[in-house]
């Protein structure tokens, strides 16, 4: 064409792309196929030349038949007999407008997905649009790059499977290194791919906020894989959101981790208050160890001793003789004072029930598990378990219980992960431990690691010098209760009180007490008809002859039977023999009335 826009030459192949022959084209100006132009601005191009000799503009060119062609145009300038012209040549770029087309619709298309759902979004439209085999967007498995995971992988038509691969030795390895686009149209340097019919390769790499390369996008063709400069940005743009989502992948894995942690710890601080909640209704009374007995004395120094450090505890003796008060002793000075000291009575929870106490259940771990409970050993974290009666706790459950003890660990009923905690253990007992063993109602091992250090609770009969002390403590407790004012405390009371043998210990000598303060009518401690039959029985522990257990025993059956020998409900009558030889062992014995 001329300055004027006057076509003055057209080939074969232009004839047949536009529809017009070359006569009709010799009689066209360049406005009846480029209508972008208006003379102003078709002369503003011309303005280019001579000084640029050639250059390349995008615009749209009509056919005879008014279809609109997208098209590259190279404009060259020539001079021929003293006239200028532009000889331009024509490229129909429509495939790669629409490829385009195609690849700016993904970024529309992938706005709201977020996460994973991006990722398959965005290798499903890429490779849909692009005409590719298949599409990947990976993340680097460690800092070290050696190894690349997909976060979506699309081939043949569909999502396939995630895969892991080593980088050595495939394009992404350069990109990795480089940082940079690689593109590799008909030859990728793998055989690998090679074997998988492969050809072209383009790779992206996806470069987080702090600049580090962790991931790439990447399309494999069996085709020559030719792309524009204009692609090849719209890619890259779809790679840099590919690093948010990959940030907000991980981002979002600590979330949850951290709303996990929250909701534990909310579990656990409810079901902590719960528990502390019904503590607070118990009494204690543990500030008060009423003792001035040397013996007493020392089991407080073993206290003490203990307390400072974190071993297990175990405290044994007879029931009613402090071994709570003892255990809670223990916790109260020791370091662990500030965080709770949680109680579990193995005798008094059936055995199904003990191990989900102890260590909690998931939600459906056993009918009427409706929903996760953390256990005691939870509840406990930092702070004391004390297992009151553990002499009664299953044998099945044992082993659990001594891994907790060794490792300090556990799971919960019905649950896979294992929770560890950092708990002091004290136990206590009233049964003999040992023969429990002997007896295999027991795990030698698990009572060997309870057994670290023992504390015995001295039963009262062997300390009845703290009776009167305990008495007043008592007295004192119940006294305000009731509503009494009880000043004076005969020693014939406090005597016949210390002749008892006190089978129940404290917890006897405490119920004694209150009883006494409510039938006392003056400001006297009174014992009323407690003591008399009483006072002169014999412990139940002490080993007697076969002649004094005999006499003891007729004693006792005269005793209830009102010294009535003979008759039907005489005491003969109850020892099966006649009333004469009856009353010749009495004799024999030095029974009388
Ligand atoms: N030294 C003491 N001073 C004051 N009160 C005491 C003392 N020892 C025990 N008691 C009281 O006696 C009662 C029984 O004590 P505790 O429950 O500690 O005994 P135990 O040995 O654990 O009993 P069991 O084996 O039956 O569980 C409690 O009311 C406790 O407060």
């Amino acid at each position: 064409m001329d300055s004027e826009g006057r076509i003055v030459y057209a080939n074969e192949t232009a004839c047949q792309n536009y529809g017009y022959t070359k006569d009709e084209f010799l009689s066209m100006l360049i406005y009846d196929i480029n209508r972008n132009y208006t003379q102003s601005s078709y002369q503003e191009m011309w303005k280019r030349f001579p000084a640029e000799t050639r250059f390349t503009l995008e615009s749209t060119h009509f056919t005879k038949s008014g279809d609109e062609i997208p098209v590259e145009i190279f404009l060259n300038y020539v001079e021929f007999e003293g006239q200028a012209y532009n000889i331009s040549f024509v490229l129909d770029i429509s495939e790669r407008k629409r490829k385009e087309k195609l690849l700016k619709s993904i970024t529309q298309n992938t706005t709201a997905a977020i996460g994973e759902d991006y990722f398959k979004l965005l290798v499903e439209n890429i490779t849909n649009a692009l005409g590719v085999t298949m599409a990947i967007v990976t993340e680097c498995t460690s800092a070290e790059k050696t190894r690349l995971r997909t976060l979506a992988y699309y081939e043949n038509g569909q999502l396939q499977e995630n895969i892991e691969y080593d980088v050595e030795g495939t394009p992404c390895e350069i990109i990795l290194e480089t940082k940079k686009p690689y593109h590799q149209k008909r030859q990728v340097g793998n055989d690998f791919y090679k074997d998988e019919g492969v050809v072209g390769y383009i790779g992206f790499p996806i470069v987080s906020r702090t600049g580090e390369c962790i991931g790439n996008l990447a399309l494999f063709s069996n085709q020559e894989l030719s792309i524009s400069e204009e692609e090849i940005q719209i890619l890259n743009t779809l790679a840099e959101r590919a690093s948010l989502e990959i940030e907000r992948n991980a981002a979002n894995i600590k979330l949850v981790k951290a709303l996990n942690e929250v909701e534990d710890l909310k579990d656990r601080l409810e079901a902590e208050n719960t528990y502390l909640q019904q503590e607070i209704k118990i009494e204690h009374n543990f500030e008060e160890i009423i003792s001035h007995s040397l013996k007493f004395k020392q089991v407080l120094t073993q206290v003490e001793q203990v307390a400072k450090t974190d071993a297990t505890v175990l405290v044994l003796g007879e029931s009613g003789t402090g071994k709570e008060l003892l255990s809670r002793a223990v916790h109260n000075i020791s370091n662990r004072k500030n965080r709770p000291l949680v109680k579990i009575n193995c005798a008094s929870l059936p055995a199904n029930l003990i191990e989900s106490e102890l260590f909690g259940h998931e939600k459906g771990a056993f009918t009427g598990a409706v929903m996760r409970k953390s256990g005691r050993f939870e509840l406990a974290d930092g702070g004391t378990i004390f297992l009151d009666e553990i002499g009664e706790v299953p044998i099945e459950l044992q082993a659990k219980l001594l891994r907790v003890l060794q490792e300090g660990e556990f799971e919960r009923l019905g649950g896979t992960k294992t929770i560890k905690v950092n708990v002091r253990i004290i136990a206590a007992t009233n049964r003999e431990l040992e023969k429990e063993v002997t007896e295999g109602r027991f795990r030698a091992d698990l009572y060997y690691r309870l057994n670290v250090f023992p504390i015995y609770s001295i039963p009262l009969r062997e300390r009845k010098e703290d009776i009167p002390l305990l008495v007043r403590h008592f007295v004192d407790k119940y006294g305000p209760l009731l509503g009494k004012r009880i000043v004076n405390i005969p020693k014939s009371v406090i005597r016949a009180l210390q002749t008892y043998h006190w089978p129940g210990n404290i917890r006897e000598l405490e119920n004694v007490i209150e009883r006494a303060v409510i039938i006392s009518g003056t400001q006297k401690l009174e014992l009323a008809g407690w003591m008399p039959n009483k006072t002169t029985e014999q412990s139940e522990t002490e080993l007697l002859s076969l002649e004094d257990f005999e006499r003891k025993y007729i004693l006792k059956v005269l005793n209830e039977v009102m010294w009535r020998v003979s008759g039907e409900k005489g005491a003969a009558k109850i020892l099966g023999m006649k009333p004469t030889t009856l009353e010749s062992r009495m004799k024999k014995l030095g029974i009388k009335r």
